[in-house]
């Protein structure tokens, strides 16, 4: 089943076509990989997605329905969850805080009963806590619990900015260069921590430039060029393309 289709999705920026008529379907459960070289679109496709911009045509159609033009929170809502090539984080805010931030927009209680405090608010609140701290050990942190998300490591600011999306609980989780900065420990067990989130259920689009951890996790990935799409299929494919291959393969493998 298909859960995401992004169909001639153009995006320019005065003049420059930064994304150009892409297509591709993402199949609900699976763990797919947009690559491409830098500046080829990548981000854009998935600010694209997350309503982060807006396209001058085509459609994302998620679960059937088109995303285009609806706000941010509401596609977090529809259960689209993102990380950022740069991270994001309430830095001043503790690690837990910042998870209780992601699961919020899935909080029903009003403002009224949160300044009554009425027992369904505090019992919402419990279980808001109790869910934080569970995608808290899922992702490895919930020792850091009360730590500031500022004291953290590179790497596990990248864990706990998985961890607040993963709070929204979303169908679909868009990840982007997720290795980034991680040393090779650290990128290992993010390839089994991307594998949980699968079998967890939720779908995965990542950008990442580590192509070995691309091959590992990915089932299928899709190749940008200067905005177009130059290339889909698994990763044994993509790798023996000779259009991908000179066009990004080839280039230093070091970025
Ligand atoms: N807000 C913006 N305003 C103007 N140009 C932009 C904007 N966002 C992206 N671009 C341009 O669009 C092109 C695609 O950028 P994008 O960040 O999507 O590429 P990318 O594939 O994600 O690159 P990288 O791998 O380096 O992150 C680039 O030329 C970039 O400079």
């Amino acid at each position: 089943m298909t859960l995401l289709s992004i169909e001639n999705l153009s995006k320019n920026f005065g003049g420059l076509m930064a994304v150009n008529e892409v297509s591709f379907d993402v199949e609900a459960g699976s763990i797919v990989g947009l690559i491409g070289p830098n500046g080829a679109g990548k981000t854009t496709v998935f600010n694209l997605i997350t309503g982060n911009y807006q396209p001058n045509t085509g459609t994302v159609l998620f679960d059937a329905q088109n995303l285009v033009g609806l706000p941010t929170h509401t596609i977090v809502e529809r259960g689209i969850a993102r990380t950022f090539q740069t991270i994001r984080l309430f830095q001043n805010m503790s690690v837990l805080e910042n998870v209780l931030a992601g699961g919020h927009c899935r909080m029903h209680s009003g403002s009224l009963a949160a300044m009554f405090r009425t027992p369904t608010q505090r019992r919402e609140e419990h279980e808001s806590m109790r869910q934080a701290m569970a995608e808290l050990e899922f992702v490895g942190l919930s020792h850091e619990w009360q730590n500031k998300a500022k004291n953290l490591s590179y790497g596990n600011q990248r864990l706990l900015e998985i961890a607040r999306a993963l709070a929204t609980k979303p169908k679909l989780i868009v990840l982007d260069e997720p290795a980034g900065g991680m040393n090779d420990q650290e990128t290992h067990d993010l390839i089994r921590l991307i594998r949980a989130i699968q079998d967890r259920g939720i779908t995965v689009l990542l950008i990442e430039h580590d192509m070995g951890l691309v091959m590992r996790v990915c089932s299928s990935l899709v190749v940008l060029e200067h905005g177009a799409k130059i290339a889909s299929g698994t990763p044994a494919e993509i790798q023996a393309n000779p259009r991908v291959i000179e066009a990004y393969l080839g280039v230093d493998s070091d970025e």
